[in-house]
């Protein structure tokens, strides 16, 4: 569970001061995955950061768009340099902190990475986002099944144990915060098989003995209280602040 002393910031705060010279700042919200990936690569990297939580999914302060036009977490702040879409956020961390790079630097590996990330966005992430966001319970089998369908090409690209070799690295860090997801997505025909997914299977159950991954994980049932509270429309991005 993340350790950092946290805020959500919604609409009427004020922004918060500049973190000071050196100091490295990631606008999050707990339960964005996007932001998930940076956070793996900063826990990998031993990297000392503050959080500033967003109220993203609900009306989100008017200062944030000063930060990015998206309007979208993550983003990184540094000395008043200012890096979003966790992507770039992800590569730009390696080049300003290039002691442990997790970024590929042969070019072919960095394409491979790429385009297992091209099929994990056009096979697997538009169903998931379309299986939350739809409301008629008579479209979720047919928007599980090609979620479900779509998978297979990302368990096809899995070379083992990791998908970057031997080790973790860049395209593991920014997959994974979707499989500790999809136990949202159960209810609405989501089952991951062992039998029909092995390699991806064993593949997170490798991924969950990393620290970095610990460092960062919610269990399934908090990520199933959180996606309950988005798919009524009520998303409590405060979970666990209250605790
Ligand atoms: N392509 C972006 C996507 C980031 C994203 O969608 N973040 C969500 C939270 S999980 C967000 O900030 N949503 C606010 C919005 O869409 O207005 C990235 O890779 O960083």
């Amino acid at each position: 569970m993340p350790s950092q002393t946290e805020k959500a910031f919604k609409p009427g705060s004020t922004c918060p001061p500049p973190p000071g010279p050196g100091k490295l700042r990631l606008y999050s919200m707990r339960f964005c995955p996007y932001a998930q990936r940076t956070r793996l690569f900063l826990a990998a990297k031993g990297i000392e950061y503050e959080t500033v939580n967003i109220s993203v999914l609900s009306e989100k302060p008017d200062w944030f768009f000063e930060k990015t036009p998206l309007g979208k977490v993550p983003v990184l702040e540094k000395d008043g340099k200012i890096v979003y879409e966790s992507l770039v956020c992800n590569e730009y961390l390696d080049g300003i902190y290039p002691d442990k790079c997790i970024t590929p630097s042969d070019p072919l590996e960095k394409a491979r990475q790429s385009m297992v990330l091209a099929l994990w966005d056009s096979k697997v992430i538009g169903f998931y986002y379309k299986l939350i966001l739809t409301k008629d319970r008579d479209e979720w089998p047919a928007v599980a099944k090609q979620l479900v369908d779509g998978m297979q090409a990302i368990e096809n690209a899995l070379t083992q144990p990791f998908f970057s070799g031997d080790n973790a690295g860049a395209l593991d860090y920014n997959l994974w915060p979707w499989f500790e997801r999809f136990s949202m997505l159960k209810d609405r025909g989501v089952e991951l098989q062992e039998k029909k997914f092995p390699k991806l299977t064993a593949w997170k159950e490798h991924m969950l003995e990393l620290p970095e991954v610990k460092a960062c994980y919610f269990p399934p049932e908090v990520q199933e209280q959180f996606g309950k509270s988005w798919m009524e429309g009520t998303p409590d991005y405060d979970i666990g602040l209250k605790k």
